[in-house]
């Protein structure tokens, strides 16, 4: 009788994340990088065979500090606000991508790309938008989205998390061994080897 016979399963296990799960939670994931202190979107852009060609969040243009241009949502000034400068998710998930192109590609993202998005990821030939919150449904920029998707022929799916959270525990795999100290360092030791350092500021936390 072969061993992988339905009727003795092969003990694998059953609570994996599904690959919607998955891309959803690495759009999320990538979003923690986000500087933005109000709204952090992240986008996950996987190709057809569920390959991840690009992640992006949304952020500043390179060379434009993080510290120097404003996040603020409201000013006087339009100048001072991030609105001007912030580049979205989705566009940065595009243009991070490693791959040729994203044509026929699926962009997993927490939040309804606006209009300015929308644009570029048909002009981009993305196939599909699986989405989080749709929060700004009411907006004009969603409005204009949706309708560009309609006659573009992209799809959009708002994606329904069968989990409310996904925890990650460093502690999994090994984290006693991050913990073993081979002898405590006096207080004048130099310490240069950067994972020292960790289990140093571990060992302190302890
Ligand atoms: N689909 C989206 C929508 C928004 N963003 C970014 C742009 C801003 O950094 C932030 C929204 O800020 P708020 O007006 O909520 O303070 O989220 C994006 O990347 N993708
Ligand atoms: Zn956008």
């Amino acid at each position: 009788m072969a061993s992988d016979s339905p009727a003795r399963p092969s003990g694998k296990r059953q609570d994996t994340l599904d690959w919607a799960e998955c891309f959803m939670a690495m759009a999320f994931l990538a979003a923690k990088r986000s500087k933005d202190p109000s709204t952090q979107v992240g986008a996950c852009i996987v190709n057809e065979d569920n390959r991840i060609v690009g992640i992006g969040y949304n952020g500043f243009p390179k060379g434009c500090s993080d510290d120097e241009f404003p996040w603020s949502k409201t000013s006087d000034n339009p100048l001072e606000t991030k609105y001007l400068y912030v580049c979205h998710a989705e566009v940065n998930a595009i243009l991070n991508k490693n791959s040729t192109d994203v044509r026929n590609c699926t962009m997993y993202v927490a939040l309804f790309p606006c209009n300015e998005c929308a644009k570029i990821i048909i002009q981009s030939a993305i196939r599909e938008v699986v989405y989080m919150s749709d929060k700004h449904a009411h907006k004009e920029h969603t409005i204009a989205a949706k309708r560009m998707f309609d006659a573009a022929g992209v799809r959009y799916t708002q994606y329904k998390p069968p989990h409310k959270q996904i925890v990650i525990d460093f502690t999994e795999i090994d984290w006693d061994s991050l913990n073993q100290v081979p002898a405590t360092p006096k207080k004048d030791d130099t310490v240069t080897d950067e994972m020292d350092m960790r289990k140093l500021s571990l060992k302190e936390r302890l």
